[in-house]
């Protein structure tokens, strides 16, 4: 069984509000699924319905190939963790873990010696956890997930907050459960560049729509190049492109500068659309994108600076 998350036609409305627009979102054994979008694009009730924590409105799950009313025992190979869990401040690792293990009931007491090694928190032994860093703090919480030996684990934002060597730190971790574990996973985070690093596919979502998915090659080929224009009328250059392609990505630069991140095969038709309705081109040129304008042009759709 390759697929490990599959939602068909998933949707969550609260109230009138429908977050989740019906959603085909997937995960394959292996991989690092990267889900990007801004504030309030849905990632957080995607995961929480994966959770259990909400139930959908609409549309069906399956965990390991099972439909998510008989996937009792797949919710067990699934780790998440949404939230920061409320660990007690004054315990120290061992202590906070033992909680859980108690509460939970689900394996014996190696096994947080286990996970403490693997987030490399071991020799941590008497530090009370209020005197973590935000970095510790963090890889304790996996160390939670990892305690019932889950094939997936769920991160919503594990790296939010954390310093350049708290982002590595994690970053060396998922690595590691990804490559040596064989542990698939599924992050959310704003940290672009961080993404980048670590994710084999990128699913993009705004307002509750998955806009693109990629693996990393494909991103890499795709984000390559982009047209940068500067005209004597960006307004009118910006309407015209916008009713000639309806799915065009473009910015609108200061000093009437114009980049459009996708339709860069169809530059000779740009050129002309703008030329033959009377925008003046005074620069046309192919150049270089970077992934992070990528990644914005689709999560922020067109955008008039
Ligand atoms: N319990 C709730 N009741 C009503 N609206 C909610 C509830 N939970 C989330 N929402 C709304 O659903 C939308 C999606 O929220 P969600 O937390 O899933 O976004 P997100 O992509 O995780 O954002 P962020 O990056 O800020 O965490 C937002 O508009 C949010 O206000």
């Amino acid at each position: 069984m390759n697929t490990i998350i599959q939602t068909y036609q998933l949707t969550k409305k609260f109230k009138e509000d429908e977050v989740l627009k019906p959603l085909d979102f997937s995960v394959k054994k292996g991989e690092i699924c990267a889900l990007i979008g801004k504030n309030g694009a849905g990632k957080s009730t995607l995961f929480k319905i994966l959770a259990g924590q909400l139930f959908p409105t609409t549309g069906e799950i399956q965990l390991f190939g099972k439909s998510s009313k008989e996937s009792e025992n797949e919710k067990k190979r699934m780790g998440f963790m949404i939230e920061t869990p409320a660990f007690f401040p004054d315990f120290t690792a061992v202590q906070n873990l033992e909680y859980f293990r108690i509460q939970r009931g689900v394996v014996e007491k190696k096994r947080i010696y286990e996970v403490l090694e693997i987030v490399g928190l071991a020799n941590e032994k008497k530090k009370q956890f209020k005197d973590y860093s935000m970095g510790m703090k963090q890889r304790l919480g996996i160390a939670l997930c990892l305690l019932s030996n889950p094939d997936c684990l769920v991160l919503d934002e594990p790296i939010n907050g954390l310093d350049v060597e708290g982002i590595m730190e994690i970053r060396r971790l998922l690595l590691k459960l990804n490559q040596e574990k064989n542990i698939t996973i599924v992050i959310s985070s704003h940290i672009l560049t961080e993404l980048k690093l670590l994710a084999t596919r990128f699913v993009f979502i705004k307002d509750g729509v998955i806009v693109d998915d990629l693996s990393k090659e494909a991103l890499e080929e795709k984000s390559r190049k982009q047209i940068l224009l500067t005209v004597d009328d960006s307004v009118k250059a910006a309407q015209l492109l916008e009713r000639a392609y309806a799915d065009i990505q473009f910015k609108v630069l200061p000093n009437q500068a114009i980049t459009i991140q996708n339709h860069v095969e169809s530059s000779g038709k740009i050129n002309r659309l703008l030329v033959d309705n009377g925008v003046m081109v005074k620069e046309f040129r192919i150049e270089a994108l970077n992934l992070e304008e990528y990644f914005l042009g689709l999560v922020e759709g067109n955008k008039h600076d």
